[in-house]
């Protein structure tokens, strides 16, 4: 497995956030390959501990996020793409970082199977590019419905450039949660 670290479009690196490449065996009969391996995970990301899986489809423009659990139960998610193609996006909100506010975004996809690992102290997003998708991702916590929160996905202080191939007429599918999710500046955020 290959990790490397992002960066954010201002071209700084996004500390703590890893796109991990898999090796994957090819023969006659399909693929093989270690989707997650605690060691050679730990090695590229630091001692992790995953408590939850979650198993997502949506259609194409649909757009989840962005998404982050506040202390007690901040979330790591290491998210991958077992059906179609996804922009995923990790945005630091962690007020001391030097990058906060700054995202960077990759395609994932069943096909690069591809994986990024999101930790906490990170909001989390992604935009459906093919006509349908399907996304799988390991947490670090428990769901907490006290503790969710979100960011809109369009605000300017972020300014996420979104693939227009997910957006065919300029605007995503939201959930009504995530129709009203509040800007970076009014969110409830991390020290
Ligand atoms: C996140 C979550 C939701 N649910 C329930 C609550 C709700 O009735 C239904 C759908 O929830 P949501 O609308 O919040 O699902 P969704 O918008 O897909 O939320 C997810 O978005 C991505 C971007 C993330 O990063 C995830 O952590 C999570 O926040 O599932 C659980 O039972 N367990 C969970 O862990």
């Amino acid at each position: 497995m290959q990790a490397e670290q992002l960066r954010t479009a201002q071209g700084a690196v996004l500390e703590g956030v890893l796109l991990l490449t898999p090796r994957v065996f090819g023969d006659d009969r399909g693929f093989f390959f270690e989707s997650w391996n605690q060691a050679t995970f730990d090695a590229a990301a630091g001692p992790t501990a995953f408590v939850q899986d979650n198993h997502s489809r949506s259609v194409q423009g649909v757009l989840r996020g962005l998404h982050y659990q506040r202390p007690p139960h901040p979330q790591g998610k290491l998210v991958r793409c077992l059906v179609g193609e996804i922009f995923d996006v990790a945005v630091d909100i962690r007020r001391s970082s030097p990058t906060f506010g700054q995202w960077a975004g990759v395609v994932l996809s069943a096909e690069s199977k591809q994986q990024l690992w999101v930790p906490a102290g990170f909001a989390h997003g992604f935009l459906t590019l093919s006509p349908e998708a399907e996304v799988l991702y390991k947490t670090t916590d428990f769901w907490s419905r006290e503790c969710e929160r979100g960011i809109r996905w369009d605000d300017p202080q972020i300014g996420i450039a979104w693939p227009r191939e997910g957006l065919p007429d300029g605007q995503p599918l939201l959930s009504a949660k995530d129709g009203v999710a509040p800007a970076l500046a009014d969110a409830d955020l991390f020290a």
